[in-house]
């Protein structure tokens, strides 16, 4: 309902603001031979198709000679598992030159295409399980993903792990960026340790997030461990991009536990109290109880799997392979269900919605006549002479009419 509104209010509008968009679209359709205009977002293809085919072919930019051999270079170093060219697949991702973000949206749509001739060919199955990580400062999470890491990567896995750091947006990567993580894994040939993106709003973050996720699998990874820090949203960020969610919770006291939000507790399907060994061990047991009662009290996310706390050691080992175990379980219950599948579908439409809401509405902050409008609205608005309902509603206008208007 939400979406039918915004479309019908913003019509043509949004589309005229979202350019970049189209003529990669148009150009990826044009490269590959599809000349008409044929565009794929709902409820604007036949106006698209009858008035705005001629704007639209405006957008249309050939791929230079060298921006041809670059991207092929870069695909077929991607596909063919080069961990240096899934590197530079993902600095092409995050970068923020206008021109390098088409061309990273043409890689993309190549990789995407790619995947999903391999999952034709795996009876429609996904190629790689994406776990998320959360935790928090201090949980054990780096530890963590580097033995069940190498653990994975003994047993033949490809394993790529990625970050997605809040802090990064604010203060240049200070909660999980300065030290040295992972470092054996780090060295392990099959696995392939990608720092947050440095800059950056959340939503920026985890697109790039996102689209380095269906790189690493297009690379032949077929774990993706997404790891973030129990702070801020990007928790709930993370939870909306992966099949399985993971909690991981120190033996600690009730106070540093304040700090885990009820609503992520919500959103695992599998909760990991850390550090079971030694004098922490008891602790561990009492803080596993207690989780197993709080989740017992929690609406069920899903038809085919029940959360479950267990306990594990980084340290000493212990529990790593049960919780794997686990993971495996779930897996093949959502899978045979059909709700993983179900999950990454629902997944992809939050995700363009998200990133049509968050460029909308920088558009909207910078369209200029909403730049004029807005000081004496927002001071009208405070001060109680104009309602903010008017208000909305005569930046909204302004927003929408045409420039000679
Ligand atoms: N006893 C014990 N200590 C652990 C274990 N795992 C991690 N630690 C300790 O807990 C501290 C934090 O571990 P990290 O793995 O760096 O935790 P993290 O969650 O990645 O930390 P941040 O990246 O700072 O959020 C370190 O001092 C570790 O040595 C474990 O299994 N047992």
């Amino acid at each position: 309902m939400h979406h039918m509104y915004c479309t019908a209010r913003f019509g043509l509008p949004l589309l005229r603001h979202i350019p970049s968009f189209l003529s990669i679209r148009t150009l990826w359709l044009h490269k590959r031979g599809f000349t008409g205009c044929q565009t794929t977002i709902p409820g604007h293809s036949c106006r698209l198709r009858r008035g705005k085919s001629t704007a639209l072919s405006q957008h249309i930019q050939e791929l230079s000679g060298p921006e041809h051999r670059l991207l092929n270079k870069l695909y077929e170093g991607l596909i063919t598992g080069k961990r240096a060219s899934l590197a530079e697949c993902i600095t092409l991702v995050e970068t923020q030159h206008p021109r390098k973000k088409e061309l990273a949206q043409v890689l993309l749509q190549r990789v995407l295409a790619y995947r999903t001739e391999q999952e034709k060919r795996n009876d429609g199955r996904p190629l790689a399980f994406r776990v998320g990580l959360s935790g928090p400062p201090g949980a054990g999470k780096s530890s963590f993903i580097e033995v069940v890491g190498k653990m994975l990567t003994g047993r033949g896995h490809k394993v790529s792990v990625l970050a997605v750091d809040p802090s990064s947006c604010t203060t240049g990567g200070s909660l999980m960026g300065d030290k040295t993580r992972m470092t054996e894994l780090s060295r392990d040939m099959n696995a392939f340790i990608r720092p947050s993106p440095t800059s950056g709003t959340l939503g920026g973050v985890t697109r790039t997030t996102n689209e380095a996720v269906v790189l690493c699998e297009g690379a032949g990874y077929d774990i993706v461990l997404v790891e973030t820090v129990g702070v801020g949203q990007s928790e709930f960020a993370v939870a909306d991009m992966v099949d399985m969610f993971v909690l991981l919770i120190p033996p600690a006291g009730g106070d540093e536990l304040q700090g885990i939000k009820r609503g992520i507790i919500e959103r695992a399907d599998l909760v990991v109290v850390t550090k079971s060994d030694g004098d922490l061990v008891v602790p561990a047991r009492r803080i596993q109880t207690e989780y197993t009662s709080a989740l017992k009290l929690l609406r069920r996310q899903s038809k085919s799997w029940n959360p479950k706390v267990v306990r594990a050691s980084s340290h000493s080992g212990e529990g790593i392979p049960d919780v794997w175990a686990k993971m495996e379980a779930y897996r093949d219950a959502m899978l045979a269900s059909g709700e993983l599948q179900g999950r990454r579908r629902a997944q992809q439409k939050v995700w363009m919605w998200s990133l049509i809401q968050e460029n909308v509405l920088c558009h909207f902050q910078n369209h200029p006549r909403v730049r004029e409008a807005l000081p004496h609205l927002e001071e009208r608005v405070t001060t109680g002479a104009v309602s903010p309902g008017l208000a909305a509603d005569l930046l909204l206008r302004a927003f929408t009419s045409s420039p000679s208007s």
